[in-house]
């Protein structure tokens, strides 16, 4: 195929020097693809395939218009394609086509998306972290907003939760990085993200320095005081930005470092299980952001769901936040004001992208000016509130330089129409008195428009003519039609020029005249009126840093007004933050959850007491120190709730926000770790054990003193005492090495024996009330440790059958009666592991584990009621109404499922098989016995 010739010949050796996956090539008013790209197209795109021929061979040919490539552009790249546009320009010997520019995930400014879309670069460096796991540095542009970043990692992981928290649609691994296998994998899974491999020499850190220099001026290398690896990383981004041809870079205007040490450290895994941006189920709605966003412009959105993934650690700015939220929250009518104006801004930052791009049509520009004058109106609406003027808000709302802001708004004011079109090409996009010659064309516009519009009434007089109409068309050009009953009439130095079925259509040489020169002045008017807007867009361009200044402005107070609005709405308070270990919440409430339940409020009392009487809440202890609670509470009574509420409310506090309590004093934390059930990951095929360890072993490397670390049933995806010895373990750790403020949920009771033995450790419960048989969850924190799980009862309640849950009732009975776990053998002071042999009911020792005497456990299982069954078959199951009333074993009378599900369940070692592994086979059992 590459040996054809012409056109087509020209698109293959066009596609052939460039690594996109699709080119697009002009051709004439078409962009065309050829060949494969034809085809792929057309599947992905569903566009029709017509045949090329090209000297005696045909080829599939597939095209759009050429003002409707944007839309296909759009939807091939966000398919992750990346796709070379060739443009058709005129040389003196005809046409000649060049490869202008590339488009992938990362440089496409044409998104309708309001999130961020970074793009982002990985440069390993050898020289820190160990040689199998070095540190790195990472940049991170928006080519949409001009948003430029660069980071440091320490290790793989640090480097993933930063690509977690940026969340880049394009990644561009540097040369080392390139060969890791193992990160690469990590960042596939991770991020969803396209990997394009960038020219090499445009990461080497001499050419990266001289390009980030060049960008952002000459000290900025010095000023960032970041490591060549993050210089590098900058370095390639901003050649692929070049390179790609994407004209963003006089957008890129500033470069800011990313600091690890200003943020609250949340890795990946906690982002993700505190369902900051989406819930587990990938969803939007019901996550922290969707319950707390009232934002009114795109920026401001953006904003604020920055600052939830990226929580700050300085005690001043958020107190600074919070005295904004709180002048907001409380002047209700100027926050809805300021709302209200608010939603008349559009987003400036993609809008100074545009222009430095050369894409912002009138219609943008008229945006960038109806923003600006956003801002005098938001801060007239502060400086007239004295609560707002007396808060850091009126800082804010000056930090942009509002002279240069007002004088771009004028200029924008006097040139740009009121309602200008959207091509740039034909006019009429500027105001009368913006230019001299302009002005000039419009004048003599305006009077042979007015001439022709007044010609019919004047020959309608001068000729006696009746049913004279002028008009213009296609076609014709302008014409005199006149009505049929009077077309005889028409003087002699009309000519006709159509006839139709009741009128005929003249025209007069004066009229052709006028028509010329009204084409030429059309003609004229859209040149000069493109020259001018470009200069205007220039110029535009060129004040890309206000733009972006006042966008942040307006952003900022967007997000802080959000806060405030959901504050107000909801009852938030403000938190008392505080360096220290303090924790003390007071009626917590779960964020999210509270929007959808009558929520139970719960205290937390976590870190050295203050010793004040009204300290003594929730544990009644008002001088101890705890730092770590043991969390123990029946199945489903509302312990992940719990912990995760705290979580939240740390996290709010930290992005300045008010917080769902009565009261809450917040030492601030350095970093929120989480290791929640791993569920999910098994339907991703990874062991849920390695994944649960690898989690845990990372929290217990990187969690400080100042952390708060959340776990929820560590140790579940091993047998059980695996589990707990790993659990025993971690605790040990984390209250004496790490000294982190813990919440560790638990189903092992064990661990609550722990409290005796670790002085910061202390037991709470979530309460259950058992009357009868039939528990209530209270959802009430409590201290102390509960005694029971109610396991049993949460399978009943999932709708387990009756003589499953009854036998699983009778086997706890006898576990508790005979203390299996605890069962010391004959004699001997070493604990000896107990057998429950479920098919006798009797326990075993070791020794006799195959069917010998017994031990443990007098009592026979006959000589337990065997009415029991029959005890709970009222509306229950078949087979449990039909056994067990006439004494005998109950057994006999199941049918032949029933009876494999007790054999499976007879055979099962509780001990030795993992949570996890238990739950699939009650849902088997289940299955197997809803079937028959
Ligand atoms: N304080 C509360 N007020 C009202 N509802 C609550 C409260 N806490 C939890 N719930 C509700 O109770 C249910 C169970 O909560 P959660 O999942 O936290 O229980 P759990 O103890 O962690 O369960 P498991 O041990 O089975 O994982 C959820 O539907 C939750 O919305």
């Amino acid at each position: 195929m590459t040996e054809a010739t012409g056109i087509v010949g020209e698109f293959f050796s066009l596609k052939e020097g460039t690594d996109a996956d699709l080119l697009a090539m002009q051709c004439g008013d078409f962009y065309e693809f050829f060949g494969e790209d034809a085809e792929l197209v057309s599947e992905e795109l569903d566009l029709k395939v017509s045949q090329k021929s090209s000297h005696g061979s045909s080829y599939p040919m597939a095209g759009v218009p050429l003002d409707d490539l944007t839309p296909y552009l759009k939807a091939l790249v966000e398919r992750g394609y990346r796709v070379a546009v060739a443009d058709q320009y005129e040389t003196d010997s005809g046409h000649a086509r060049e490869v202008v520019r590339v488009v992938t995930p990362g440089t496409l400014l044409e998104t309708s998306d309001a999130d961020a879309q970074y793009l982002a670069a990985i440069v390993a460096d050898s020289s820190a972290g160990s040689a199998d796991d070095p540190a790195y540095g990472l940049a991170f542009a928006d080519v949409t907003t001009g948003r430029f970043l660069v980071a440091e990692a320490g290790d793989a992981d640090e480097t993933l939760t930063e690509l977690y928290r940026f969340d880049p649609v394009e990644v561009l691994p540097g040369p080392d990085v390139r060969t890791d296998d193992d990160l690469l994998n990590l960042v596939r899974e991770r991020v969803d993200a396209t990997l394009t491999l960038h020219d090499t020499e445009a990461f080497a850190p001499k050419r990266a320095t001289h390009a980030v220099r060049d960008q952002f001026g000459g000290e900025t290398v010095e000023r960032l005081a970041v490591d060549e690896p993050a210089v590098a990383a900058a370095g390639a981004v901003l050649d692929y930005v070049e390179e790609t041809g994407a004209g963003v870079l006089a957008s890129m205007t500033r470069i800011q470092a990313h600091r690890g040490d200003d943020h609250v450290t949340l890795d990946a895994t906690t982002q993700r299980n505190l369902e900051l941006t989406e819930t587990m189920q990938g969803e939007r709605e019901g996550s922290l952001f969707a319950t707390i966003d009232h934002t009114a412009t795109s920026a401001g959105g953006r904003l604020l769901k920055e600052w939830l993934q990226r929580p700050r650690r300085s005690l001043e700015v958020l107190e600074r936040r919070q005295e904004s939220v709180a002048a907001l929250s409380t002047a209700a009518l100027a926050r809805d004001e300021i709302q209200d104006t608010l939603g008349d801004a559009y987003d400036l930052a993609r809008l100074a992208s545009k222009a430095s791009h050369g894409s912002a049509d009138a219609r943008d520009l008229l945006a960038v000016q109806e923003t600006l004058g956003v801002l005098p109106a938001v801060a007239d609406a502060v400086a007239s509130n004295p609560e707002l003027a007396d808060s850091p808000l009126s800082g804010i709302v000056d930090r942009p330089d509002r002279d240069a802001a007002r004088e771009l708004r004028e200029t924008l004011e006097e040139a740009i129409a009121e309602e200008p079109p959207s091509t740039v090409t034909q006019g009429e996009l500027l105001q009368y008195g913006y230019d001299d010659e302009l002005d000039e064309v419009i004048e003599r516009h305006d009077e042979i428009k007015g001439w022709l519009d007044t010609l019919a009434e004047r020959e309608k007089r001068q000729y006696g003519l009746s049913h004279v109409t002028v008009d213009r068309n296609k076609t014709d050009g302008y014409y005199i039609q006149v009505g049929k009953s009077a077309a005889d009439g028409v003087p002699d130095h009309y000519e006709q020029i159509k006839t139709l079925k009741n009128s005929k259509r003249f025209t007069t040489d004066e009229l052709e005249e006028k028509e010329r020169e009204i084409l030429r002045l059309e003609e004229r008017r859209g040149d000069l009126e493109y020259d001018l807007f470009e200069e205007l867009r220039e110029e535009v361009a060129t004040r890309a840093e206000l733009l972006q200044d006042v966008g942040r402005t307006l952003a900022t107070v967007d997000a802080l007004a959000s806060l405030a609005t959901h504050a107000a709405e909801n009852r938030w308070v403000k938190p008392d933050l505080q360096r220290g270990d303090r924790l003390d919440i007071d009626q917590g409430r779960h964020p999210v959850v509270e929007q959808t339940t009558e929520f139970v409020p719960n205290d937390v009392r976590l870190g050295p007491a203050a010793g004040a009487a009204g300290q003594e809440r929730a544990s009644g202890r008002a001088d101890e120190d705890r730092g770590f609670l043991v969390v123990t509470g029946p199945n489903m009574s509302g312990k992940s709730t719990y912990m995760r509420q705290v979580a939240g409310i740390v996290l709010l506090a930290q992005i300045g926000s008010f917080v769902p309590a009565k009261e809450a004093e917040i030492g601030l934390v350095d970093g929120i770790f989480t290791r929640v059930g791993a569920l999910d990951e098994l339907a991703q095929g990874r062991s849920t054990f390695m994944v649960e360890m690898s989690e845990l072993s990372n929290i217990l490397h990187t969690a400080t003193e100042e952390s708060l670390v959340i776990l929820d049933e560590v140790g579940r995806g091993t047998a059980t005492y695996d589990g707990i010895s790993i659990a025993w373990a971690a605790t040990e750790y984390l209250h004496n090495e790490v000294k982190a403020k813990t919440l560790f949920a638990t189903h092992y009771h064990e661990l609550t024996g722990l409290a005796e033995r670790l002085p910061r450790v202390a037991n709470v419960h979530v309460a259950a009330d058992e009357r009868d048989g039939d528990v209530t969850f209270l959802r009430t924190v409590r201290d102390g440790p509960t005694d029971r799980s109610y396991g049993i009862h949460v399978a009943d309640l999932a709708g387990v059958p009756d003589p499953v849950v009854d036998r699983a009732q009778d086997v706890l009975e006898r576990l508790r009666e005979e203390k299996a776990i605890e069962a010391k053998g004959g004699g001997s002071s070493e604990p000896v592991q107990t057998v429950f042999d479920v098919s006798s009911g009797q326990f075993r020792g070791p020794a006799n584990a195959d069917g010998g005497e017994r031990t443990n456990g007098e009592r026979e299982r006959s000589e337990r009621d065997p009415h029991r069954n029959a005890s709970r078959s009222e509306g229950g199951s078949r087979s449990s109404s039909e056994g067990t009333s006439d004494g005998g074993d109950p057994n006999e009378t199941l049918d032949p499922d029933a009876k494999r599900v007790l054999e499976d369940l007879e055979d099962i070692d509780v001990n030795e098989t993992a949570p996890v592994e238990l739950l699939s086979k009650v849902q088997e059992w289940k299955r197997t016995l809803e079937e028959n």
